[in-house]
């Protein structure tokens, strides 16, 4: 670029930072040297070494005061002097751009950057002017991001349309225009729209540097001498970071952004080209919103400055390159933006009104030749109707002077000023045609933009409705998880249950089982016990027998000790023999020996019969002794009875209270048929004693019969002495042989009848003897009976073995009991769970189902809001549209016009001094 000269509307100015750390760091070196003439500089790269020349170069080192002055100073001039300026800062993020533009503090002298300079110039060239002018400066600042509008003074206007009008030019519809009469005011809109802008990049977690930001300072100034307008507008661009998408890596947003970023730098670029070739018909200011805002700074109207800011670096070489290479030359010719006074107005009239006369004569004298044509006359060449010759003369007095139309006057100075701004470039469109189609393109911009903003309404709204849906199907896979959590828990406790359910019978079974092996063992122990007792009861009736004959035989021992009375019958059975022998010779055959052995025998029979008495009364003593100790043996039997009514008490007491209810069933039947056997043992024993005591009084009495014959035995020997006395006397004299004899024979026969009595009583007595003994034998046998059942009582009731087998078999049954019990409890424990458990499920289906129905409820209010929306959507639209009608003003505090007289005044106020 060659442009030194002061008229290029377009200067490309490149400023250097100082490298930072981060590229020191990095090993960066300066790879730019810089000429002494200001303009050239030479990269030496290793991807490239060559120069670049600029309006004007600044090294790291220049001040910002220098850049301003030398850059930026003169634009501010020509604003001031109504024309259109622009200051583009382009560069990589980081380069400095917003040090150049903003300054690294606003307040601080020196580093101060562009924009508070310019303020303060333009406010010190208002204080500076007569005051005859009068000033108003109102600011607005936008952004453009991802390539829509956003309103940084009002900024829920984010995606405004631009709009061309043949009057107005190109501006952005809607935008926020804010009246500032100081310097002061215009850094509180600067920093307003700064916070707006910070705002929305931390809510869209995005970079500020992603966007162009557009600063516009309008300053309209009128000549209260002669009326005269001039506006002139300053444009402060911050462009995007122009770095490559490949070096950060973006992907997704940030690749949309880069891809927009690029695509309106790359259309600025173009724009700038198209501008400075010099050749180009169409320049493409609508391929970008950046180029078509700013279409009239950077066409005819306008002085425009594009300041490069760039690293020096090593480190960005190849950023460094792309940006200087954006660099272009852009020259353009500029207008001035000019109402004019009255006075040149009615100059400019004058001027129209003579031109219009011409026209007319042109148009009657073309009327004319056409009518010869249209006739079907001819006209020559040399008389055909043209512009110069209307002009010099003949045929250009209109035939019938039509006055100037004023709608067309006014018409025609309006073009007079949209045609010195770049217009949009079409097809050769006849004008009304042309501005209706303006017409119609401002309608679809400005419905574009409302579909736009609708569009993003939705599409946010859809959004949240996917997020909500997002977290709808979170919560119903969160429940459904759940609730397959839940089933398979209900379905573990059910098999738990069932499990417990089947342990349960199983114990339930073992249960019965062991009982039935209690019951068994018992019975088992019953019989053991009954077959005990009979092979005891078998044992003793064995000994019993044995005992019995023992007895007997001691018994009747002791009764005949040596066989004596059988001796004594028989030798008196010999002796009534020999007397019957005797008798039957008819004569004496006893010799005195043996007269002498009869009375030996006498002698040993009386013997023998005191013998007998002396048993006899032994046996008494001894029935005595037998009936005393049956006596005995009775009272014991009814201490004992009584004993053991109360052990049984005792014992029946103890193991109520200590064992279960079986064992106390068990003991109370082992007790009843104790009880039972007892007494049935007792009734036998009781008239067992009842007829021992009849025989006794029996045996007594044939005792006493016994005794008595005994007696008549006495006598009959004392009879027999007497008699065997006579016969000795016979033996002494024959004479009472006879008699002798006789009474030998009486005696014989009462010997006899008195040995058949004896015989017969003896018999009876070792009868009743031996009844007798069996009878005692059998009483003895039964008192050992049931002195053995009573230990058997006691030691059934004392059976340490029983006793433990019992409390173990109790215990089991405790146990088993518990068991059951346990069971029982975790059973219905189990089944309060699965009931809970299932209660739970229920609930839960329910809540999934309430969920489902509030899911479909959300989505058909949704829906309904949805057409709520949109048939609110329409009646804004409608209110917006009579609003627009109504030309209602949005209120803000910079909407007032804050006109500002030359050298200071204020009209209407106080007058504020510009901040320097
Ligand atoms: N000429 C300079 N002299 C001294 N420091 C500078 C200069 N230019 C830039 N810097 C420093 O470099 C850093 C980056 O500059 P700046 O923020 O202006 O870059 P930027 O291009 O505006 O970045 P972004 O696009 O991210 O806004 C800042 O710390 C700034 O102070």
């Amino acid at each position: 670029m060659s442009g030194n000269d002061q008229r290029n509307n377009i200067r490309v100015v490149c400023r250097f930072r100082p490298q930072n750390k981060r590229e020191i760091a990095e090993g960066g070196v300066p790879i730019i040297k810089f000429d002494d003439d200001g303009e050239t500089c030479r990269m030496q790269g290793k991807e490239f070494q060559g120069n670049f020349t600029f309006d004007r170069i600044f090294s790291p080192e220049t001040k910002q005061k220098e850049v301003f002055d030398s850059a930026i100073k003169p634009i501010v001039d020509e604003v001031y002097n109504g024309y259109n300026g622009t200051v583009f800062a382009y560069g990589q993020t980081g380069s400095g751009k917003t040090f150049t533009m903003m300054g690294a503090d606003i307040d601080n002298e020196e580093l101060k950057g562009l924009i508070p300079r310019i303020v303060e110039q333009i406010f010190q060239c208002i204080i500076d002017s007569p005051p005859t002018m009068e000033y108003t400066v109102k600011v607005s600042y936008m952004e453009i991001y991802m390539e829509r509008i956003r309103d940084l003074l009002n900024p829920q206007n984010d995606n405004l349309p631009i709009h061309e009008e043949k009057n107005r030019g190109v501006y952005v519809k809607g935008l926020l225009e804010v009246y500032v009469s100081s310097v002061e005011e215009v850094y509180e809109v600067m920093k307003r729209g700064g916070q707006a802008r910070v705002v929305a990049y931390t809510n869209m977690n995005a970079e500020s540097s992603r966007s162009h930001s557009i600063f516009v300072i309008t300053i309209t100034q009128k000549n209260l001498q002669d009326g005269s307008v001039k506006s002139g507008k300053l444009s402060l661009v911050d462009l995007a970071g122009s770095e490559k998408v490949g070096k950060t890596g973006a992907s997704g947003q940030t690749l949309e952004e880069a891809k927009k970023i690029n695509k309106s730098l790359s259309a600025l670029g173009m724009v700038i080209n198209a501008l400075t070739d010099g050749k180009s018909t169409h320049i493409p200011y609508r391929d970008s919103k950046l180029t078509r805002i700013l279409q009239e700074s950077l066409g005819g109207n306008s002085r425009t400055t594009l300041i490069i800011n760039s690293s020096p670096s090593s480190f960005n070489e190849a950023e460094s390159l792309s940006t200087l290479r954006f660099a272009k030359t852009i020259k353009n010719k500029a207008r001035v933006n000019a109402e004019l006074s009255p006075a040149e107005l009615k100059a400019l009239l004058k001027k129209a009104k003579s031109e219009a006369v011409t026209f007319q004569q042109y148009i009657t004298a073309l009327e004319d030749e056409i009518g010869v044509w249209r006739k079907g006359g001819t006209v020559p060449k040399e008389k055909w109707v043209s512009m110069d010759k209307v002009s010099s003369g003949p045929v250009s007095a209109p035939p019938n002077g039509t006055a100037p139309n004023p709608a067309v006057e006014a018409a025609k100075r309006g073009s007079e000023i949209a045609e010195s701004r770049p217009s949009t470039p079409s097809p050769v469109l006849e004008k009304e045609e042309r501005e209706e189609f303006l017409r119609r393109e401002n309608d679809l911009t400005d419905q574009i933009a409302e579909k736009e903003a609708e569009l993003e309404k939705k599409e946010k709204l859809l959004s949240e409705l996917k997020e909500e849906l997002q977290l709808l199907k979170e919560q119903e896979t969160t429940t459904t998880t759940e609730n397959k959590t839940m089933v398979a828990q209900l379905t573990d406790l059910r098999l738990q249950l069932e499990k417990v359910t089947y342990e349960n019978k199983d114990s339930a079974i073992t249960l019965d089982g062991l009982r039935e092996s209690h019951q068994e063992t018992l019975n088992e122990l019953e019989a053991l016990k009954k077959q005990l007792v009979e092979l005891k009861l078998s044992q003793k009736e064995g000994d019993k027998e044995q005992k019995k004959q023992e007895k007997m035989a001691q018994m009747l021992a002791e009764l005949d000790p040596n066989g004596a009375i059988s001796q004594k019958e028989k030798q008196i059975r010999d002796t009534l023999k020999k007397f019957d022998s005797l008798d039957t010779d008819g004569k004496a055959t006893l010799t005195v020996e043996e007269l002498a052995a009869i009375r030996r025998k006498l002698t040993e029979s009386e013997t023998t019969i005191t013998q007998h008495e002396q048993t006899i009364a032994e046996l008494n003593y001894e029935n005595e002794h037998l009936t005393r100790k049956r006596d005995e043996a009775d009272i014991r039997l009814q201490t004992l009875e009584l004993e053991y009514e109360e052990l049984l008490d005792r014992t029946i007491a103890e193991e109520e209270a200590n064992s279960s209810i079986d064992i106390g069933e068990t003991i109370q039947e082992l007790r009843s048929k104790l009880e039972a056997q007892y007494a049935a043992k007792k009734d036998v024993q009781q008239k067992e004693i009842d007829e021992l005591r009849q025989e006794l009084e029996r045996k007594n009495e044939e005792l006493h019969k016994i005794s008595s014959s005994l007696s008549d035995l006495k006598r009959e020997k004392e009879d027999l002495q007497n008699a065997l006395a006579e016969r000795e006397l016979k033996a002494d004299s024959h004479k009472d042989v006879a008699d002798k004899e006789k009474d030998m024979e009486r005696i014989r026969k009462t010997m006899a009848q008195q040995l058949a009595d004896f015989d017969v009583m003896k018999k009876a007595l070792m009868r009743d003897l031996q009844n007798r003994c069996e009878k005692v034998v059998e009483l003895e046998i039964s008192l050992d009976e049931t002195r053995e059942q009573y230990q058997n009582v006691l030691r059934n009731t004392n059976n340490k073995s029983q006793q433990r087998k019992m409390v173990f078999l109790e215990r089991n049954l405790e146990q088993l009991t518990n068991v059951q019990k346990q069971l029982v409890e975790q059973n219905s424990s189990l089944k309060k769970e699965v009931a809970i458990a299932e209660r739970k499920l229920l609930a839960r289906n329910e809540r999934i189902q309430t969920l489902e129905a509030l899911l479909q409820d959300a989505q058909e209010k949704l829906t309904a809001q949805n057409q709520k929306f949109e048939a609110q959507l329409k009646t804004v639209r409608d209110r917006l549209e009579q609003a627009r009608t109504a030309k209602t003003v949005t209120p803000f505090f910079g909407r007032i016009a804050k006109p500002i007289q030359g050298g200071g005044g204020r009209t209407g106020g106080p007058v504020r001094t510009p901040t320097k």
